[in-house]
């Protein structure tokens, strides 16, 4: 049974009780309309903790388009039955008051890995991510995180704050889970029109095309390039970014001297799509 919980106070008193008979508490911190995806992370939580918390919390300090937050897929009878099957413990499910209650007045703000990329397209974004996040690993108490990898940038930007901040949690990335025709699996699918999701799987592919060739030795400026026009010619709309940066840092990497990773953010419709995949 998957207990709701939707105050941190009672959450506390619930972690305290397993705390104190010695267990190690996971968390999979969620915007809800869960997947394969954000399964794949309760699975992995529920192998390396005692007890597993998944939150799902539509967090509005993260957005930056009022739009796509109204727009954002809610189901959470849906989300229950799915963590149900999963034997995922306790669903904490906080409304934005008991988040951010009256006179609440902190953001949590890191620099420099959050500028480039998500930052640069989505100013405010990951104030919004290191501030909510501190505030879920105050009120669940976990001892491990788990992230997933298809939010590169987002995963480096948790490291540093729980770094930085003496945060007692270990942070676990897992790895992209894909359809089968290779589009990362994101709430946000469930918006494409029936014709840019039989377009959007192009983009895996022609990442992994690129990634391709520029481990053969093209330039990687030249292989992006083509990239951008093959995305642009399958009906893509504005590409926000696509670029190689390093894995760690993510600085602009002009080539394969260390370990990089390339990153893409684009339009479909009215749809941001988000990947990225190891060169
Ligand atoms: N396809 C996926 N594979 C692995 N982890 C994923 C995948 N999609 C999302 N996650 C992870 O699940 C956690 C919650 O993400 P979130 O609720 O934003 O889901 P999402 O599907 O990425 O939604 P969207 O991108 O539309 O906001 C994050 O750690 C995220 O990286
Ligand atoms: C980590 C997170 C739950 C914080 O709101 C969100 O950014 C997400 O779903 O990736
Ligand atoms: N990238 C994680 C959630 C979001 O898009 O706001």
């Amino acid at each position: 049974m998957t207990q709701v919980i939707r105050t941190a106070a009672e959450l506390r008193e619930k972690v305290a009780a397993w705390k104190r008979s010695g267990m190690l508490v996971g968390v999979v911190p969620t915007m809800g309309a869960l997947h394969d995806g954000h399964l794949s992370l309760a699975r992995a939580a529920r192998e390396q903790s005692d007890r597993v918390i998944v939150t799902v919390f539509v967090n509005p300090m993260q957005f930056n388009n009022p739009a796509d937050l109204e727009k954002y897929p809610r189901d959470e009878a849906h989300d229950l039955a799915l963590l149900e099957a999963e034997g995922v413990d306790v669903l904490f499910a906080p409304g934005v008051d008991e988040v951010y209650p009256d006179g609440f007045a902190t953001t949590v703000s890191i620099t420099g890995i959050t500028e480039p990329l998500e930052g640069a397209f989505r100013p405010g974004h990951f104030d919004g991510v290191a501030t909510v996040c501190s505030k879920l690993f105050g009120m669940t108490q976990a001892g491990r995180a788990f992230f997933g990898e298809k939010d590169w940038q987002q995963l480096q930007v948790v490291q540093r704050l729980v770094r930085d901040l003496n945060i007692p949690v270990r942070i676990i990335g897992c790895p992209t889970i894909r359809e089968a025709d290779g589009l990362a699996m994101s709430s946000r699918n469930v918006r494409l029109s029936d014709a840019h999701r039989a377009i959007a799987p192009r983009l895996h592919e022609v990442m992994q095309g690129a990634a391709a060739r520029i481990r053969e030795g093209l330039p990687a400026e030249a292989a992006l390039n083509d990239a951008r026009a093959a995305l642009a010619e399958a009906g893509f709309g504005a590409i926000d970014y696509l670029e190689l940066r390093t894995v760690e840092g993510l600085r602009p990497a002009a080539d394969l001297s260390e370990p990089v990773r390339m990153l893409a953010a684009l339009w479909l419709g009215d749809v941001r799509l988000i990947d990225n995949i190891a060169v």
